[in-house]
């Protein structure tokens, strides 16, 4: 329970404001819907164009702030956030309903996030080329783009939005956030801790309201350079019509294999497999949605990887042993319901789960792994975002890696084996932007570039190198000294 509710407000030109209608929005305990734990303002279009023209007001001033000036902030804000590492974990555990020991490796990684870009000032290199012509220098250096837009999804609430707004920042853009419902009361303590590490007024700002009014206006304002955008695919791939002229970064779904081979260690696969899929209620887009098994450790394969995932606690998320808390609310809970019915139908139960008691008593759903399921199948193509597994026989190593790459999505995949040849063909062959070799294919490590091909992902990578890439553009000089 919560001491009390906390209201939010939306962050505009460094003041915190309701909405102009002085509506709000409930923000429930996923775990106990019936627990109301703050309240957001319901913004409009109004509230989004403002924060933009504060946006830009504040670019002058941020973009001719040293870079190392703006990294001492964002040093500044990691700092902060460990400080408060343990309250951000248990908000994040209430507000998304992410096991806590989960949720606290995200506000762990929040603060990495942020100490890695506030020293990557000092690394905003350009380049000098020879010129063509006698006498000419030539350089190329790299710019902010000006106002940023972000819209980011409430399964990652700490992690998306730091690794967003981090690269954004440093290289000398300024800001307007537009956070999932579900997850305001995270985004709010993140810019509040911007704020409080001194990052000036105007340069971050937050609206909270529905994607289909606020959001949009932010995708359609023609003083917004780029939008940032992690969620399904179905928003992302219209962001993409209604942002015509910007530059795009959308970070979509995924239906990630993990290929088991005759030589893996098939405990270790197992429980791999069963993280993959079951983690956080498998409410991640790197979730290993398929397990791809050669035939002749297929049935040994299923034996492990139901004992591996009645390993996992399903539990309240403030339960320290808990790996799998409940889903984030209704309709992704009747979604996912749905979805097991479906699976029923597409493949053989070898453990059945589904809806663990009433609704009023949390949103839970315990594991369902469904053997024998045919790659072309609904369970095997679409994107459930919930705890199902689907278990796919493959001939051999080629079929395997024609199954694992016969989707639409192309984010991450794994392997299990032994075999260096296996494993240098997997990543060779494999359609994905991440590829893990005896690793499960949820969580990734921000030093290094993060994304999908085919519709996982289009426009530039995020975190690494890419999100400087990303959040700059080049500007090429050519000087002839008379
Ligand atoms: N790739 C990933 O990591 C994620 C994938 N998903 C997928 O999406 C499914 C549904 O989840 P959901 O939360 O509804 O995902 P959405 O794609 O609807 O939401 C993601 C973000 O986009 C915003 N948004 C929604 N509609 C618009 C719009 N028209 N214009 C601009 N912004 C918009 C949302 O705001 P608001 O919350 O106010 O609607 C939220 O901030 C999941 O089942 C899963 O398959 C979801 C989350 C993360
Ligand atoms: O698995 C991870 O660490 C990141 C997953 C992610 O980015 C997502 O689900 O949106």
């Amino acid at each position: 329970m919560i001491e009390s509710q906390i209201e939010s407000r939306n962050y505009i030109g460094g003041e915190w404001v309701p909405a102009d209608s002085g509506e709000v929005e409930e923000v429930r305990n996923p775990a106990r819907p019936s627990e109301v734990l703050g309240t957001a303002p319901r913004s409009d279009r109004g509230e989004m164009e403002r924060a933009v023209a504060a946006a830009q007001e504040a670019l002058p001033g941020w973009r001719s702030a040293l870079p190392a000036a703006r990294g001492q902030i964002l040093l500044r804000a990691a700092d902060i956030i460990d400080s408060r590492s343990e309250e951000l974990a248990r908000l994040m555990a209430l507000e998304a309903g992410k096991p806590l020991g989960e949720s606290r490796a995200e506000v762990s990684r929040a603060a990495a996030i942020f100490r890695y870009y506030g020293s990557e000032g000092w690394r905003l290199y350009g380049v000098e080329a020879p010129s063509t012509r006698p006498g000419v220098r030539i350089t190329s250096t790299r710019e902010p783009l000006g106002v940023v837009g972000l819209i980011t999804p409430w399964n990652f609430p700490l992690a998306i939005p730091s690794w967003k707004m981090a690269p954004a920042l440093i290289c000398g853009n300024t800001v307007v956030i537009k956070p999932a419902a579900n997850a305001v009361l995270n985004a709010a303590e993140l810019v509040r801790i911007l704020e409080e590490a001194g990052l000036p007024g105007g340069v971050v700002n937050l609206v909270m309201g529905p994607g289909g009014s606020s959001g949009d206006a932010l995708v359609r304002d023609e003083r917004v350079r780029a939008i940032s955008f992690t969620g399904s695919t179905a928003v992302g791939l219209s962001i993409q019509e209604r942002a015509a002229g910007k530059k795009v970064q959308l970070e979509m779904g995924g239906k990630n294999p993990y290929v088991v081979m005759e030589d893996a260690d098939l405990e270790d696969a197992a429980a791999k497999v069963a993280y993959g899929a079951f983690g956080y209620a498998g409410q991640k887009c790197t979730a290993s949605s398929r397990a791809v098994v050669v035939e002749e450790v297929y049935e040994a394969f299923l034996e492990q990887v139901v004992e591996a995932t009645r390993a996992l606690k399903l539990g309240e998320p403030l339960d320290e042993e808990a790996v799998i808390g409940p889903v984030i609310n209704e309709s992704q809970y009747e979604s996912i319901l749905g979805a097991i019915e479906q699976a029923r139908e597409d493949g053989r139960v070898v453990l059945d789960g589904g809806a663990t008691g009433p609704r009023e008593e949390g949103y839970y759903i315990s594991p369902v792994i469904v053997a024998d399921v045919d790659n072309g199948s609904k369970t095997a193509r679409e994107e459930i975002f919930g705890p199902v597994l689907a278990v796919i026989k493959a001939r051999d190593f080629d079929h395997a890696v024609e199954i694992a790459n016969d989707t639409r999505y192309g984010l991450t995949a794994g392997i299990a084996t032994r075999s260096l040849r296996y494993a240098e063909e997997f990543i060779e062959r494999s359609q994905t932007g991440l590829v893990n070799v005896n690793l499960p294919t949820a969580g990734v490590e921000f030093q290094v570039p993060f994304g999908g091909s085919k519709q996982s992902g289009v426009g530039g990578r995020e975190q690494g190198m890419a999100a400087i890439e990303f959040y700059t553009g080049w500007k090429t000089a050519s000087v002839l000294a008379l």
